[in-house]
Parts: C-alpha cells; structure tokens; sequence
C-alpha cells in the first residue's frame, strides 16, 4: 500500500501527520517498557495495548515492524525527578525476596498479562540490567560533549546546555526555575537529571564499577542506550503513557540530541491514563490488575474490548459496569459470527471503511462501530463473517472463536407464542411476533425444528 495512507498524531509537533517511514518497508519502534518490581495494573496494560494496536495497524499497511520494549529492572526512581529510593530496591523489601528475583518474577506475570490479552510480543525485549555497557559509553560520550557535572551523589546531564531542552513537553524551564520550592539538593538547576547514581555507603543488590565510581544508571539512560543499539540513532516511532512526555521522553531526546545531534524518533506517540474514581491507576496507589477482573468471572479481552471503545488520546474510566457492557458486547459479537457461514469473501466497500477508520490516528471506537454496522448490514453472512474476520487482525478479540448462542427466555417464549399463534391461523398476530423478535435482534427460522429455529440476526 502506498504511502501516505496512514494519519498519526505526533506529541512533538502536536499534530496529526501523515505518517512517513525512514524506510519504505519497514518501521522502527521503540515502545517503553515496564518497571518489573511489582504486577503490571491495568493502566500499564491499557498503554501496552496500544502499542498492539498501532503495531497491528502498521502491518495491516504493510509495513514490517522492528519493535523494541525494555524492561526497567534498575534505576527506575521513587520520584520521576530523580529523588528517593529505587523502586527494585524498595519493591524487594516489601516481597521479602532480592531485586533480582523481584525483577524476574513480576517481568514473567507481565509477559503473562500480555498474552492473555493477545497483545504481539515485541521483535526484541532488552533489559536494562543487561545492557549497563552501552549506557557507561553512552554517558562518556555525553561527558566528552561537556553535558555533564557530577556531584556528591552521582553525575547529572546539565539541560541548561541545550537550548531547546523540554520542547516536546513545550517546557517553560525558566518559569520552573523562578517557581522551585523542591530541594535540589546539589544539583545545578530543577530540570537536570542524573545519569550515573553512585551506590553511596550503603550497598545496593544492584550495582556495577562504571568510571565515575560504584553505582547504577539512571532510568532515562537506559532507554536512550538500548534504543540507539537495537533501531540506530534514529528511528520512526517511541511510544509510551502520557507520564512520560514531560520527563522520561524530554530527557530521552536531551541525551540523544546531545549526543547524536539529532532526535532519536520522527514520530512521538503517548497513551492516555486509564483512571479509577477519577484518579491514575498506579502500582503504589490506586491499583487493580488483570488477575482480579478475571477473578470476577470476566475474559481479559473483555477488558481489550473496553479499550477499544475509547480512543487513545481520551483518558478512559474504568468502572464494573463498563466492563461488563464490554463482556457482553463481545460475547454478542462472537454469537453472531458464529452462526454466519464460512467460506465468505472480505467486502471491499467495508473494508475500505475499516482502513480509513483505523489510518486516521487509530480510531478504534468508530472501527468498532463499523463492525456493528456490518453485522446489521444487508451483505451476505458468509461475506459479513470474513469482513469481521478481518477487522479481527486489529481488534485481536478472537471474533472466530465460536461462542455457544444462547436465546434469552424472552425470545424463546416469543418463539413459541408465534408457533401457536401460526398453528391456530392467526397468520398477521405471528408475523406481527416475529417482527417483534427481529427488533430483539433474532430471527426464526420456519424450516427447521423449533428447538433451533431461532438465531442473532
Ligand atoms: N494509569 C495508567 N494508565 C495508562 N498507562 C499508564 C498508567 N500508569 C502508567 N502507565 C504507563 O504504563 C507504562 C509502564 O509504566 P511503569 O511500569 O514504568 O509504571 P510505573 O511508573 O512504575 O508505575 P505506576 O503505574 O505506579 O506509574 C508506561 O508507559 C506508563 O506511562
Ligand atoms: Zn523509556
């Protein structure tokens, strides 16, 4: 399919752009991962599923995706603006068990989590603790620049040498220094980040020698390091939540514009927060994990659904009853393709629709709507069944999965009201019934034995 088809609303330039690759076949993506020290909450997993609907969606126009996702199994601190514990560190202590172990443990519930959702998994996972090489030359490389000061308790990355340091937040850095109340302890100036932390006179379960003394890497490195290695020093695409844009992604680009001259990434794309009573789900706040919905008696791609109906630049709220909405919408949904003929073909109108529904910055709830339309469209069921067999390579809810039809008693009692009726004569009494079915979304069918005489529309 020929370029440019596909609209993507880039954070850097706060518009929705026509979508161009560095290569015509292939696209670079760098999504960022999760912090393994404790379960993944469903708002992690909302982002997560957004990278699979954008990877879903590039493939769809052909491209071939290279996606890379680390996973942060160090230096990933309390506080965004580099204060506080590590979060390993402490997670550790609360489970009892050593970093390392925390780091594996919670990194296979995540994987876990991610399949039960049918979300791809990446072309490359890399691990932060894996890669502590490439993020000492990355920071040497940084301090032969003159990027960096050191302090008492590690080496920071000086924004005040950039000029245009936070524009894809559209930071005003001045103002944030006039306003500052937060101690900054020796740092040069609010915005400055640390690189290198150093271990101090308390021993870390995770530390590595680097040339700046004993320590471990701050979390914006990380990203900066393994990307560059896996996708070179400039790609297509980084993703991740919305947390990110004002300090994770601003000092992402400082160190790579610092370094390399340039952005990393053409194209920067952020995931709205899933909130719960109004507030941002978190792993050490307000938290719910996949687990419990299943817990609950529901299918984890009765959440997807649920995501689906939101568009991703929307913060969506979670609430039971939407969920159950979602449970039931998708269980109809497979009911009805279930008792459609197979050997169909995909309607060219629709999925012409379909594409432009999805090409347009992701539009997953008008992409849902469409399917609804199919169902109720006056296509032929075998052609309607492989129309939404093919909407399912985005969607990823298992549509061809056959779901038992179950006929509510209403239904079922009208049916047999009808029969009667048909049996005495009273021929406009049950054509007005079965109408009255039809509007309930069923219909009957007068050739076969009355126990499956009825199905969805
Ligand atoms: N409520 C949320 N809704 C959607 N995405 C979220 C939410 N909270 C975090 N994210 C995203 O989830 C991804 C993984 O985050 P990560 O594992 O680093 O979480 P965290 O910052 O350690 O913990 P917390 O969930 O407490 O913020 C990131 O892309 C982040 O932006
Ligand atoms: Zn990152």
């Amino acid at each position: 399919m020929k370029q440019p088809t596909l609209q993507l609303f880039n954070t850097l330039n706060r518009t929705l752009s026509p979508f161009h690759t560095i290569d015509p076949k292939k696209v670079g993506l760098y999504a960022c991962g999760p912090t393994v020290y404790d379960y993944a909450h469903i708002g992690n997993l909302r982002t997560y599923l957004f990278v699979d609907i954008l990877k879903r969606v590039l493939q769809i126009n052909g491209y071939q995706v290279n996606h890379v996702m680390n996973i942060t199994d160090v230096g990933h601190l309390v506080s965004d603006g580099d204060s506080g514990e590590d979060k390993m560190e402490k997670g550790a202590r609360k489970q009892h068990l050593s970093a390392w172990d925390i780091a594996t443990f919670f990194e296979d519930a995540f994987f876990a989590d991610l399949e039960r959702l049918n979300i791809i998994q990446p072309s490359i996972t890399c691990r932060a603790t894996d890669h502590i090489q490439e993020q000492i030359y990355f920071i040497q490389s940084l301090e032969e620049k003159g990027y960096t000061y050191q302090t008492s308790d590690g080496l920071y990355f000086d924004t005040e040498k950039l000029f245009d340091y936070g524009k894809l937040a559209r930071l005003d850095k001045h103002g944030l220094e006039a306003g500052i109340r937060v101690d900054m302890a020796e740092k040069r100036h609010p915005t400055d980040f640390a690189l290198w932390k150093f271990s101090g006179r308390q021993k870390r379960q995770m530390e590595w020698s680097s040339p700046w003394g004993d320590g471990f890497p701050g979390w914006h490195i990380e990203c900066s390091a393994m990307a560059e290695k896996y996708l070179g020093e400039i790609f297509d695409i980084h993703i991740g939540g919305e947390d990110h844009i004002p300090v994770h992604h601003t000092n992402e680009i400082a160190q790579c514009q610092a370094k390399n001259g340039q952005v990393q990434a053409n194209f920067w794309m952020h995931g709205y927060f899933l909130n719960l009573n109004n507030e941002k789900l978190s792993k050490s706040g307000v938290s719910l994990r996949l687990e419990s919905l299943i817990d609950q008696g529901y299918e984890p791609l009765a959440y997807r659904y649920l995501t689906l109906t939101s568009h991703y630049r929307s913060h969506l709220s979670f609430t039971w009853e939407g969920l159950a909405g979602a449970q039931k919408a998708l269980r109809r949904l497979r009911e009805r393709i279930t008792v459609m003929p197979a050997g169909g073909a995909v309607d060219d109108q629709l999925k012409a629709e379909f594409l432009a529904r999805i090409n347009r910055d992701l539009n997953m709830p008008q992409a849902l709507a469409l399917a609804w339309k199919v169902i109720d469209s006056e296509i032929e069921p075998a052609n309607k069944k492989a129309t939404l067999l093919y909407f399912d390579q985005i969607f990823g809810l298992d549509l061809g999965r056959e779901e038992q039809v179950t006929i509510p008693t209403q239904v079922q009692h009208l049916a047999e009201q009808r029969k009667r009726m048909k049996q005495q004569g009273r021929y406009s009494e049950a054509d007005a019934i079965r109408e009255q079915i039809l509007a309930l979304g069923y219909q009957v069918n007068d050739s076969v034995d009355q126990s499956c005489a009825i199905k969805p529309r």
